[in-house]
């Protein structure tokens, strides 16, 4: 198989690094003949060039690896490769949950593949897992850590009193954040793999306009506080469905210690699924960073080489989105001012070192995302997380 990486960076120097050091039976038959690098860059390889067409144009040239991120010229690559019959193999989230249907019908169109493993849980075969679990299975719900930047900053947080901008910037050379970290803390990284996961579940493309809460103004008091009550905290994104109704949100969630959530640390993410004859199951893993990132696309490229047959996914299901479908408790961190946003509620009131909680009784989870940006337009450093409901399986 010949390959071209566009994009050297993190993850697509992680490729060749794989394909170059390791010697199995599958990866000697992968090659890397181009790397597409920017305008104007040094050519510090001889395989470096600097216009897609000379990969486009190259006919040994069967598969192309897209590890340049955004949405442009990301998107634009990716067809023109596929309409040029070449495989594509993608870790980039931010653009398949915006094209993912039309990747994946480009792809049919063409007889090539479109894999993106990668896109979603870093190393851990999590896109594969769940097109396993299809194969038997509806899936009615999947929740997980989906971002290995935010579990690498709530961990270091909980266990070592960090703070929030040391670890970051940790997190970010450690290679784990996104090029705009804030996609990392804001939960829009999160958002694009709940999208990708949740449009394979119900062969339906999601769009994208679902409540989501990130961790920027969570504090290392709060982390003490939920500690004291006994909980974990992690931003974690959910979907559940119900017949051809569904719902979605990322929020930070508190987990009881004795959860394998509350026990997944540094860049790991955990993920599970529920189907109704596997129950729950969990995927576990390095959620980020450049060799396990890697290692997700080279396993794609060696499945398309090896021909291995996967799912195939089709688009045939009209789903349609009900905010109140998902109900949660809330804890909540503000001034005494913004109470009044909850007036609806029914809420306790405790105090921690100063400063005041709202325990919060079930409550829709848009209603509950709505009167947080009320309240964050008085008060912009409070912080809301909804408590963990429970396995599927008891
Ligand atoms: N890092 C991780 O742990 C993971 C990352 N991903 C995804 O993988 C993708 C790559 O991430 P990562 O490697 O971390 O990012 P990096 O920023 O480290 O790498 C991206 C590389 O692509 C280059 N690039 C960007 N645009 C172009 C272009 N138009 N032409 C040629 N080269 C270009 C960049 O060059 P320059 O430096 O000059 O901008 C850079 O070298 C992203 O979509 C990311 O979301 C997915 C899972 C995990
Ligand atoms: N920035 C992402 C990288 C992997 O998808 C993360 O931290 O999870």
């Amino acid at each position: 198989m010949n390959i071209a990486i566009l994009g050297y960076g993190t993850v697509g120097s992680g490729v060749a690094l794989i394909i170059e050091q390791a010697h199995t039976p599958f990866t000697k038959k992968l090659h890397v003949k181009h790397i597409l690098i920017r305008k104007g860059k040094n050519k510090i390889l001889s395989t470096m060039c600097d216009d897609i067409h000379t990969i486009l144009n190259d006919k040994d040239c069967d598969t192309v690896v897209e590890t340049m991120g955004g949405i442009e010229p990301a998107h634009t690559y990716i067809l023109q490769a596929l309409k040029s019959g070449k495989h594509v193999v993608t870790a980039n989230k931010a653009v398949v949950a915006k094209y993912l249907q039309e990747f994946i019908e480009c792809a049919k169109e063409n007889h090539v593949k479109f894999y993106f493993e990668a896109t979603t849980g870093g190393g851990i075969p999590w896109i594969e897992g769940l097109d396993k679990a299809m194969r038997i299975d509806e899936i009615d719900h999947i929740y997980g850590i989906f971002n290995g930047t935010s579990n690498y900053i709530l961990d270091h947080m909980e266990r070592y009193n960090a703070d929030f901008d040391k670890i970051l910037k940790e997190a970010q050379s450690l290679g784990y954040a996104e090029a705009d970290p804030s996609a990392d803390i804001d939960g829009f990284d999160i958002r694009n793999k709940l999208r990708i996961s949740a449009s394979l579940a119900y062969a339906f493309h999601v769009p994208e306009d679902f409540p989501v809460y990130g961790i920027r103004t969570i504090t290392k008091q709060d982390i003490t506080y939920f500690k004291h009550l006994g909980y974990h905290i992690r931003l974690v994104a959910k979907t559940k469905r119900q017949g051809n109704k569904y719902g979605c949100v990322v929020e930070p969630v508190l987990f009881p210690q004795n959860e394998i959530e509350s026990n997944t640390k540094n860049n790991y993410n955990v993920i599970t699924l529920h189907g109704k004859t596997i129950g729950d199951l969990k995927f576990y893993g390095q959620g980020a960073g450049k060799l396990p990132t890697a290692n997700a696309i080279v396993q794609d490229m060696i499945d398309i080489n090896e021909n291995t047959t996967r799912f195939e996914t089709s688009f045939t299901n009209q789903m349609h989105y009900d905010k109140s479908l998902c109900l949660c408790d809330y804890i909540v961190r503000t001034s005494t001012k913004a109470f009044g946003a909850f007036s609806d509620c029914s809420y306790t009131l405790d105090t921690y070192q100063g400063c005041e909680y709202l325990h919060i009784k079930k409550v829709a989870v848009y209603l509950m995302h709505q009167y947080m940006r009320e309240v964050m337009k008085t008060d912009p450093n409070a912080f809301m997380a909804s408590i963990f409901e429970g396995e599927n399986d008891d």
